[in-house]
């Protein structure tokens, strides 16, 4: 049974994922996604389930730049789960006494119309994770009122749900992904999805056009590309890149090999299934019998075969 790290404690969403991804591993709750995927390259733990992006607010910053800057980890799953929020309050409290909320960033960006119509004069403070804010607001003398949590993170925790589905949309996502130390890469299955991080070498006019060009020539279509500072001053970034396909598919392979002929760094983050089941269209020219076939056509060429 393998030990998944995750961001806990017991009741966030990244719980519910992990038990979706993993229904038989066992669990290891982490204060923060950086401690999570310390846990698993440290060995502490088989892997670890962190959230990397959502479809309000975007890429998650503190998981990008955990995969970008520190020891590399591969993702060899990811998963799309449909988030309701509530707002928790320990017994009796109602909506008028609210004046300290504590939730995750992540739950405060995808809450700003209830907070503004309903909490317009409560003050909102950015929690390590939606059930830390809920098991906070627990304890006798808590400063806070009220968290905004899973209705799940309440019956744990012993607080009420003052209100339910307080999201701005009723269909947001959160996008998470598991993690191991090393290899094997999942097979490809026909659905997959690839995920990079690439460092320019130098900065020059079309450094950007370039790298989305290795892509373009060979019918790869992305599905996510981010802009990271690179810490050295403004101006200077790197950047994320998801898209469809596997590595073992000749056009993502040859993408990659151009990518890391002409940047700086390439780190390979994955190959993984798709959680949408999403196939390419494969572009006439690009398909892995036409690679294989042209590879023929050259080396027959380059042994003088006429
Ligand atoms: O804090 C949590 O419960 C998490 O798992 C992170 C998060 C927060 C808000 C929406 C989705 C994921």
């Amino acid at each position: 049974m393998p030990r998944l790290a995750y961001l806990g404690p017991e009741g966030t969403f990244t719980e519910e994922a992990l038990r979706l991804l993993d229904p038989t591993a066992e669990r290891l709750p982490c204060a923060t996604v950086s401690a999570a995927l310390n846990a698993a390259r440290t060995g502490d733990a088989d892997g670890a389930v962190v959230p990397l992006e959502n479809s309000i607010e975007g890429a998650i910053t503190t998981t990008l730049d955990e995969f970008a800057w520190g020891e590399p980890l591969l993702i060899t799953a990811e998963l799309l789960l449909p988030v309701q929020f509530s707002l928790l309050a320990r017994p009796g409290t109602e909506i008028p006494h609210i004046k300290r909320v504590y939730t995750h960033p992540a739950a405060i960006t995808q809450c700003r119309a209830f907070i503004s119509r309903e909490l317009p004069d409560a003050v909102v403070v950015a929690a390590p994770s939606t059930a830390a804010a809920a098991q906070e607001v627990s304890l006798p003398g808590s400063p806070y009122d009220a968290a905004i949590a899973a209705r799940i993170a309440g019956e744990h925790y012993g607080l009420v749900e003052v209100a339910g589905g307080i999201g701005d949309r009723s269909d947001t996502v959160t996008r998470f992904v598991k993690v191991s130390r090393s290899g094997p890469l999942p097979e490809p299955t026909g659905s997959d999805r690839t995920t990079l991080v690439v460092f320019l070498a130098d900065d020059h006019p079309g450094a950007l056009l370039e790298m989305l060009t290795e892509f373009s020539v060979r019918g790869v279509n992305l599905t996510r590309i981010e802009s990271r500072p690179t810490r050295n001053g403004i101006g200077r970034y790197f950047f994320h890149f998801d898209f469809e396909g596997h590595v073992a598919d000749a056009r993502v392979g040859e993408a990659l090999a151009g990518l890391h002929r002409i940047c700086g760094e390439v780190r390979f983050l994955g190959s993984y299934p798709r959680a949408d089941g999403v196939a390419p269209k494969i572009k006439r020219g690009t398909g892995d019998a036409e690679f294989a076939e042209a590879g023929e056509w050259l080396a027959r060429i380059r042994a003088g075969e006429l």
